[in-house]
């Protein structure tokens, strides 16, 4: 049953059912052939019977005809400017490098349109602080915009963070980590190159950073204590080697409530293979991780359980709770919420058990009204669509949003992890409007 639903979802998200199109259906443009846009926008666009995506445009006019051709999409344009002065588009998809995104993004508002913004939504908080806080942002009935920061909006990560707030014991480590393996990124890939916004924190790193922010709720701050990071060595793999690029990092953070923050990426991870084969063999080889976050509670007193009644015990229960994939979550995930029990007299620990549940969450809980409109194959990109759309329409929408102080906040923690690991936060665009 596991493997035939595993199968049934993967199967709908790659050959989803197609809606018919209402007549008032948004139409999104998309600001570059990008390879991702098809995962986002694309795909998810055709359950959506409000969604229809109307045109591309690259800098190569040529390169924008053979995406349109390649996706069905019926308007072809041969700047980003001309997309986005084009009366029929209502919302453009900005999926260019991250030092593009907050001039494409302005310009776009300017425009009128409503933006679904990649992550990071800015190369640092100085363009964040400007973009969202821009008079045409913030207008009353200024256009949508989104950081698509997309694994918020699948209820999977939802019930995780109600596991996290109905849990005993305040929170005392937060650990979170995204690594890709080697094979995925090629080696002129935007995300090694400073002047577009790249390195691992602005990729791999930005979403682990961002779901322990979540964790932790947005008012903490993260004081960065301890930052690492791999640069990329000049020629290896046929890199360029720029030496403001962390090609991994893990860094330490922590909070005014003394919580440990402990947050890693790689865009390359390789040789983390199990110890009875030689390093020496497997230094090089790639090697895969699941995205993973977890959660560890102080200790909590409760009561003595039952056949454990002895007046002169105490009764302590520590909770660990874990995602495992809260990335890529449709595929499969797991919530695994386990309890560390102890019995102690005075300093003597008496007793120790452990007790484990898990939990899956592909749509919301039974009898929820979002339960009846969503479903389980839907990926966190065509959850992340459902409620840009109801922004745009004024809907209700499943409550899950992300404004643009949550996106400031989120750069100026990506601004002081690169100053404490000793490099400098990405480049400011000097772009005004
Ligand atoms: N939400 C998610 O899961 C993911 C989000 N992303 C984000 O999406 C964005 C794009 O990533 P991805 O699709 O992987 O990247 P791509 O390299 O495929 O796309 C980037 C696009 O930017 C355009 N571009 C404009 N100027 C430049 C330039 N100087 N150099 C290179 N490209 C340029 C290109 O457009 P043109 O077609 O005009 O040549 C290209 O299509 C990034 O912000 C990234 O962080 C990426 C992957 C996953
Ligand atoms: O989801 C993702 O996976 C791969 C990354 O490089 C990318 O930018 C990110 O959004």
């Amino acid at each position: 049953m596991f493997l035939f639903d595993v199968l049934q979802r993967t199967y709908t998200v790659v050959f989803p059912p197609t809606a018919p199109k209402n007549d008032d259906a948004i139409r999104i443009g998309l600001l570059g052939a990008s390879k991702i846009a098809p995962f986002v926008v694309v795909n998810p666009a055709k359950s959506h019977p409000d969604v229809i995506v109307a045109a591309v445009a690259a800098r190569d006019i040529e390169r924008a005809k053979k995406y349109a051709k390649t996706h069905g999409i019926p308007i072809v344009h041969a700047s980003y400017q001309e997309l986005i002065d084009d009366p029929a588009i209502d919302a453009v998809y900005v999926a260019l490098p991250n030092g593009m995104h907050y001039e494409w993004a302005l310009r776009s508002i300017h425009a009128g349109k409503h933006v679904l913004l990649e992550k990071p939504s800015c190369s640092n908080a100085i363009e964040a602080k400007k973009l969202f806080n821009h008079p045409l942002t913030t207008a009353k009935n200024a256009p949508v915009l989104l950081e698509a920061f997309h694994y918020q909006f699948h209820p999977g990560f939802q019930t995780f963070l109600s596991e996290v707030r109905k849990s005993p014991g305040a929170i005392k480590n937060v650990r979170a980590e995204f690594h890709l393996s080697p094979g995925i990124l090629g080696s002129e890939d935007i995300r090694f190159r400073y002047a577009l916004g790249g390195g691992c924190m602005m990729d791999a790193g930005t979403y682990p950073l961002s779901i322990a922010r979540q964790i932790l709720g947005r008012e903490k701050i993260l004081e960065p204590i301890d930052v690492r990071y791999r640069g990329v060595q000049p020629g290896k793999d046929g890199r360029v080697g720029e030496p403001q690029i962390d090609e991994a990092m893990e860094a330490t953070y922590r909070t005014a409530e003394s919580v440990n923050v402990h947050v890693s990426g790689d865009l390359l991870h390789k040789g983390k293979w199990p110890s009875f084969f030689p390093a020496s063999w497997t230094r090089a080889l790639p090697s895969f991780k699941w995205p993973k976050a977890s959660v560890t509670f102080e200790p909590v007193l409760v009561d003595m359980p039952n056949g454990e009644d002895n007046n002169s015990s105490q009764h302590f229960v520590q909770r660990t709770l874990t995602m495992w994939n809260p990335l890529i979550p449709t595929f499969y995930h797991r919530i695994d919420i386990s309890d560390e029990h102890t019995l102690r007299q005075g300093d003597h620990v008496t007793k120790t058990w452990n007790e484990t549940k898990y939990k899956t969450a592909y749509n919301w809980p039974e009898g929820d009204r979002r339960a009846a409109v969503y479903k389980d194959w839907w990926t966190s990109y065509r959850c992340q669509l459902e409620e840009f759309v109801n922004r745009v329409k004024g809907r209700e929408g499943s409550g899950v949003w992300i404004d643009g102080a949550e996106s400031i906040a989120q750069m100026e923690v990506i601004d002081r992890t690169y100053e404490k690991a000793g490099l400098k936060p990405r480049p400011t665009s000097t772009f005004e409007l």
